[in-house]
């Protein structure tokens, strides 16, 4: 069941493995799409069960369509751990997927985990710059943000992407690039993020959204009246194209 919104907003409801082969074709149809156009494709991953819904990646006939070596990957949030840990959004990504792909090592841009919290998020802004200046990473004439080519969020139970939470003031930052937060209500505490307009100037952005947990944060961003509370899941307006990928049980309020 595929459901337009906006012009520019496609809302899809999948079985479970359904939306894993639709995820794929989709992330490769863009990655040729842009190695074509320009020899580069900048990615955008989450951390959470994105990486999991990515599995068909790694199967024919994506994992051999996609010119890996003209990938560029950035995280749209990483916690402030190192690489080795756990909860690193990096290690997720990198045992999930980026092992497993002849991604180049040099264009796998993960953060600089021996900083603080302040000293990553600066950090990732400054090589964030940098691209941008070297046309890796390319620039919104609208938004003089930078414009990344695919964006791939996940969505927390309340509601939040990347690590912009509900009714945290880092969901109006709208200078940075980067950002840090220190007070996560989702553990580990100290992270860092990208900004909504960073967000907002992607070519492509898909929102994979699956399990019940996920159903009321969903109706609410899908269904919710002007007055309620605008959840950050609700302020993900690129100036591109937005797909949600839904399976059926985050679908189930709607
Ligand atoms: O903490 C985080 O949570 C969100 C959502 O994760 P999910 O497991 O509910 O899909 C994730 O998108 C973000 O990158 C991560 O740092």
């Amino acid at each position: 069941m595929a459901e337009t919104q906006k012009s520019n907003v496609v809302v899809e409801v999948f079985e479970e493995e359904e939306l894993a082969v639709s995820l794929a074709k989709y992330v490769a149809d863009i990655s040729n799409k842009f190695t074509s156009e320009r020899g580069a494709v900048t990615v955008c991953l989450s951390g959470g069960s994105l990486i999991s819904n990515l599995r068909k990646l790694l199967e024919p006939p994506y994992v051999d369509s996609i010119e890996w070596s003209k990938w560029h990957v950035f995280w749209l949030d990483e916690r402030v751990v190192p690489k080795t840990h756990e909860d690193s959004n990096y290690k997720l990504a990198y045992d999930g997927l980026l092992s497993k792909v002849p991604v180049p090592s040099c264009n796998v841009y993960a953060i600089n985990d021996t900083l603080s919290a302040e000293g990553a998020a600066d950090d990732y802004e400054t090589r964030l710059r940098q691209l941008v200046k070297n046309g890796i990473i390319a620039s919104s004439s609208v938004t003089g943000f930078p414009k990344f080519d695919l964006m791939l969020l996940g969505m927390g139970p309340d509601g939040h992407v990347a690590s912009l939470f509900p009714g945290h003031p880092l969901v109006k930052e709208n200078k940075r690039w980067v950002t840090f937060i220190k007070d996560s209500p989702k553990p580990p505490p100290e992270r860092i993020t990208f900004t909504f307009p960073v967000i907002n100037s992607t070519a492509y952005a898909a929102l994979v959204v699956t399990g019940a947990a996920e159903s009321v944060a969903v109706h609410s961003a899908l269904r919710g009246t002007q007055n309620s509370p605008k959840l950050p899941v609700a302020m993900v307006s690129p100036e591109g194209e937005l797909k949600w990928f839904l399976d059926r049980d985050a679908a189930s309020k709607l």
